[in-house]
């Protein structure tokens, strides 16, 4: 996006790029309230962006559900506030089968992610424990792995190695840095990646990752 824009006209602005429901708008309006009410006290995310949190996380994190539009099952890791995982969940509440499972080492956000799913019924589960401990309960069980801001590409395929050798489809967003991880992070991998232009940021992408292998010393 440009020029920064707040209140009701980044609400309009992230709702052009996103097709919701009323019912998914209004989910999304409880979601960002609560946010405002926690953030007074808890501090869940950066200060500087609650002003445009409507296109800053909202329509950001949504985006990614055009991008796996079969995907019932999303795991998302250090989810933080929300972004993208919960945002994902409200967008399937109404999908059939839809499971999101939120994973989340802090425990002031994942009483902030319980609330939320609670008050918006989303279809999320919050595991506040640590990401590389859970990472097996879900291999072959999850069609999406997402991860936003959480850590380098390199450090990530590590993480997630397991579930994208596997068949899961990894969703992650990334800044203008990207091609730099991808150097860096096709020295030990072989990626089977495409990078989406972001909506919401031109210096972003968003790094879709259909297969993994490990590379070996003779590659
Ligand atoms: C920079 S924040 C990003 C949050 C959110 N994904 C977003 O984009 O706004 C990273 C989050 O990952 C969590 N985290 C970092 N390492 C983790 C780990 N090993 N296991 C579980 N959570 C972790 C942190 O507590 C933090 O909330």
């Amino acid at each position: 996006m440009g020029r920064p824009i707040a209140g009701a006209d980044d609400r309009a602005a992230a709702l052009a790029l996103m097709s919701v429901s009323r019912e998914t708008e209004e989910r999304l309006a409880r979601f960002v309230d609560e946010l405002r009410r926690w953030q007074a006290v808890k501090n869940l995310v950066g200060p500087a962006t609650l002003d445009r949190v409507w296109t800053r996380h909202i329509a950001d994190s949504a985006q990614l559900v055009a991008l796996a539009p079969q995907a019932r099952r999303w795991l998302d890791l250090g989810s933080g506030a929300g972004f993208p995982g919960l945002v994902v969940a409200i967008l399937l509440a109404d999908t059939p089968g839809a499971q999101v499972d939120l994973v989340e080492s802090n425990g002031r956000k994942c009483a902030f992610l319980r609330a939320v799913s609670r008050a918006t019924g989303a279809p999320a589960r919050v595991h506040n424990v640590r990401i590389e401990d859970v990472i097996p309960e879900f291999v072959g069980k999850v069609d999406v792995v997402s991860a936003r801001a959480l850590a380098p590409l390199t450090v990530l395929l590590g993480m997630t190695k397991d579930l994208l050798r596997t068949g899961t489809l990894g969703l992650f967003p990334k800044g203008q840095d990207l091609e730099v991880e991808l150097t860096e992070a096709s020295k030990s991998w072989r990626i089977q990646a495409d990078a989406v232009a972001s909506k919401t940021d031109p210096q972003a992408r968003i790094l879709v990752v259909r297969e993994l292998s490990e590379r070996q010393a003779h590659d």
